[in-house]
């Protein structure tokens, strides 16, 4: 039976960075935010969806959507944060199960879910065991701002449409502390892998 992992953090707290070592181990990823970027490409029945919903605003020149123009109304308002939500987690969660029943049966002894809202969005039932990828506040803030170029408030806006990352620690099974080095985060991991036995 192959082991099903939730990997969830915050936004910019580590996660595609321990998903990468991950996958450098060789165990299958399924990566939620790569599929709800898929499900909204266009003609796909999330976007026509997103169209109708949000208008034509959303959208660039070349028709597709205007992730940065999309994600400044839906950060800086509850209700249409859902209101996207609702139309676009079904379509993932759709294809999260089906790419994960894919590496079940080519015999994955272990399958990584990538899903930053895990705890937000109830999924736990999808997986046995998870892992947190923690940073303090003030960190996530300085590396938000510094790898998207945001101001305090950007940031501050997305960090807050999450749940704190301090609350997720109580609900994780493992906390992997990425306030330190790469290389510290990625020998924590390791212990973990290896107490699984996964390695
Ligand atoms: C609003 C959008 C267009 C902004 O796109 P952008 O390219 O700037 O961000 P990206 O998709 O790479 O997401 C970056 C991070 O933002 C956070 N985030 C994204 N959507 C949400 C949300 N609805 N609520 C809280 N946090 C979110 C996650 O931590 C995610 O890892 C995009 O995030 C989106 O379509 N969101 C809705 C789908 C969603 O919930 N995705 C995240 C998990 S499935
Ligand atoms: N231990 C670390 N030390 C210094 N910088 C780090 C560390 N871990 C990650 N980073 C940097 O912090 C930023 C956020 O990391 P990463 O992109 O892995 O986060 P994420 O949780 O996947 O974010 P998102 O949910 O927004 O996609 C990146 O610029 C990354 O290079």
């Amino acid at each position: 039976m192959a082991l099903i992992i939730g990997l969830t953090g915050g936004i910019a707290s580590g996660k595609s960075t321990v998903s990468k070592m991950l996958e450098e181990l060789g165990l299958a990823i399924v990566d939620a935010d790569k599929i709800a970027h898929q499900v909204v490409e266009v003609g796909k029945p999330a976007y026509t969806e997103i169209v109708r919903v949000f208008g034509e605003k959303v959208l660039k020149p070349d028709l597709s959507i205007n992730r940065p123009e999309l994600g400044a109304i839906i950060f800086n308002d509850k209700q249409k944060r859902e209101m996207l939500n609702s139309i676009v987690h079904p379509e993932v969660r759709k294809e999260m199960l089906q790419q994960a029943d894919r590496f079940i049966k080519n015999g994955a002894k272990a399958v990584i879910l990538d899903i930053p809202l895990l705890f937000e969005s109830k999924l736990t039932h999808m997986v046995q065991k998870t892992i947190l990828v923690y940073v303090d506040e003030e960190v996530q803030l300085e590396r938000l701002m510094s790898r998207n170029g945001y101001t305090e408030a950007e940031a501050k806006a997305r960090i807050f449409s999450q749940m704190p990352l301090i609350e997720k620690k109580d609900l994780a099974d493992v906390v992997l502390d990425n306030n330190g080095s790469i290389n510290n985060t990625r020998e924590q991991l390791l212990l973990i892998l290896s107490k699984w036995d996964i390695l």
